[in-house]
């Protein structure tokens, strides 16, 4: 008897195993590539770039391919055209991938424009483009670091994790753009409470753990409890900041803070009253809380990977601050719009910054509302697919020597696939704040280039490469820097 249950049960795994295994009929044209190793680097936290240098083994020079993950078939697209043919689809055809309640993405994103649909995503996207279209003034940004001057003057000459420290700045800025609101991250090293719980949430949120198993998060721990606590807490600071907007809105008196501009959650209410648009609290709150983690935790990666490689290669350094001179003068001013746009040393950094390490690796899962056709193929309805962007600015065949950093490449007319650089993605799904972090890039850049000298400190475990945490959103590993004042 106990046999037979037992040869029961294994043939029943057996069974679901290669049931779920099975690659669908209508995709198998398309490479396959067992991705099992990928996962399992992911699981032991091997460092990002590792597990792009094992997606590129494992793929064997297919630059499209089908795996599987449980019972979904995936469609993973490595090549600037394919990715070109997905990302260019209407959204209608190719929406995002919506993740179950319960998932903490899903829980924490909602139905915010980064993972919503349809109607939905395009009257939310169209109330937040005017802020987006209009053009954004260097002087906000600007402010925030002279702000950062005063914070720095206690941690000058010492290692720092210049990771945190541009986060408070991103934060900063963010706080005036999307709410018109100072977080308190440049005026004591003290952490503000309400970041120290947007922190704890986003780690638990991100969690590779989390999102393969989502049931972890229903478990009665002491960590969940934590995290249920931290959510409310930052759910209840958005909600407080909303009403008191509707508030100033009703009382005529809407705080003007970013220099003359209207702040985007005070320009989304006002645009919505105007078009007669009910606007849900709770979709405003999702909203919210998309901006406040796109709008700040990538620029604040993009930032980090730009000072650690001018601490690396101090001659890319004095050249870039050689320019900045060149525009500004050798005193600390905030620069405009047009000096921005002499900045071309700069401006090939960040690119260079934003190809080598893309603060976003992997696009969003869309699921195919009917079938369309990537290359050569013909990619079935209802198929997931992803577009992995660190390959495609890995991709030897648009970039020479793909690992080094060479902001050079963006100065020579070298001639390239204009998909191959796609940092905010591209179509009608692309990045909404572009244009605002490349601004805010710059400013900060080249005021900091100004003021300040930096290096890597002798016993950096960064000395090598950049260390990178497997993360949804790329983090680097204890990347201290010495930061020296300019005389
Ligand atoms: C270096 C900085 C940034 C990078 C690399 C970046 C990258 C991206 C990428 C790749 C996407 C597409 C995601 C997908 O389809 O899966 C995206 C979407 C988005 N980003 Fe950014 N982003 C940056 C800065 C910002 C900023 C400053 C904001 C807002 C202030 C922002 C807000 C958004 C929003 C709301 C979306 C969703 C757009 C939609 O689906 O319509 N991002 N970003």
């Amino acid at each position: 008897m106990f046999t037979t249950i037992f040869f029961v049960i294994i043939f029943g795994i057996i069974y679901y195993a290669r049931k779920i295994n099975k690659i669908p009929k209508e995709t198998e044209h398309i490479p396959y590539v067992s991705t099992l190793s990928v996962v399992w680097a992911i699981m032991r936290g091997k460092p990002h770039d590792e597990i792009q240098d094992l997606i590129r083994k494992s793929s064997k020079g297919h630059d499209i391919f089908v795996n599987k993950l449980g019972p979904r078939t995936y469609i993973n697209i490595l090549n600037p055209d394919y990715a070109k043919d997905l990302l260019m689809q209407s959204e209608d055809i190719a929406p995002k991938f919506t993740y179950k309640s319960g998932n903490p993405m899903r829980e924490f994103f909602g139905n915010g424009m980064i993972f919503s649909n349809g109607d939905l995503w395009r009257t939310y996207r169209n109330l937040a483009n005017p802020i987006f279209n209009l053009a954004l003034s260097p002087e906000m940004v600007g402010e925030t670091i002279i702000d950062f001057f005063a914070f720095m003057q206690q941690n000058l000459n010492r290692p720092i994790d210049v990771f945190e420290v541009s986060q408070r700045i991103t934060i900063e800025v963010l706080g005036k753009l999307a709410f018109g609101y100072k977080f308190g991250c440049l005026e004591s090293e003290e952490t503000p409470q309400i970041i120290k719980a947007y922190k704890f949430v986003i780690a638990n949120v991100e969690s590779v753990y989390r999102l393969i198993f989502p049931w972890i998060n229903k478990l009665p721990t002491e960590n969940n409890r934590k995290f249920h606590e931290a959510s409310d807490e930052f759910n209840e600071f958005i909600y407080n900041i909303i009403e008191t907007k509707r508030n100033e809105i009703k009382n005529n008196s809407a705080n003007y803070t970013n220099n003359g501009h209207v702040d985007l959650l005070t320009s989304m209410l006002e645009l919505s009253k105007q078009e007669g648009i009910h606007i849900d609290t709770k979709q405003l709150r999702d909203e919210m809380a998309t901006f406040f983690v796109g709008g700040h935790d990538t620029t604040s990666l993009s930032l980090s990977t730009t000072f650690y490689y001018l601490a690396k290669y101090p001659e890319i350094q004095e050249k870039a601050r050689a320019e900045v001179i060149s525009i500004l003068g050798n005193e600390s001013v905030i620069p405009t719009s047009d000096q921005l746009k002499e900045m071309k040393y700069i401006y090939a950094i960040i690119k260079e910054s934003l190809r080598i390490i893309p603060p976003v690796p992997m696009i969003n899962l869309r699921i195919l509302e009917e079938p369309i056709k990537i290359g050569p193929y013909i990619i079935p309805k209802n198929v997931l697919c992803t577009v992995n962007i660190w390959q495609i600015h890995h991709d030897p065949e648009n970039w020479k020597n793909p690992k080094e950093y060479n902001p050079e490449r963006f100065l020579k007319n070298e001639k390239r696939n204009p998909f191959s650089l796609i940092p905010f993605s591209t179509g009608p799904r692309n990045c909404i704040g572009q244009n605002f972090s490349l601004m805010e890039q710059r400013v900060v850049l080249s005021m900091m280039l100004l003021k300040y000298n930096w290096t890597l400190p002798e016993n950096s475990i960064n000395k090598d490469k950049l260390i990178l945490a497997p993360h949804f959103l790329l983090r680097p590993v204890d990347l201290k820097l010495i930061f020296t004042e300019r005389n």
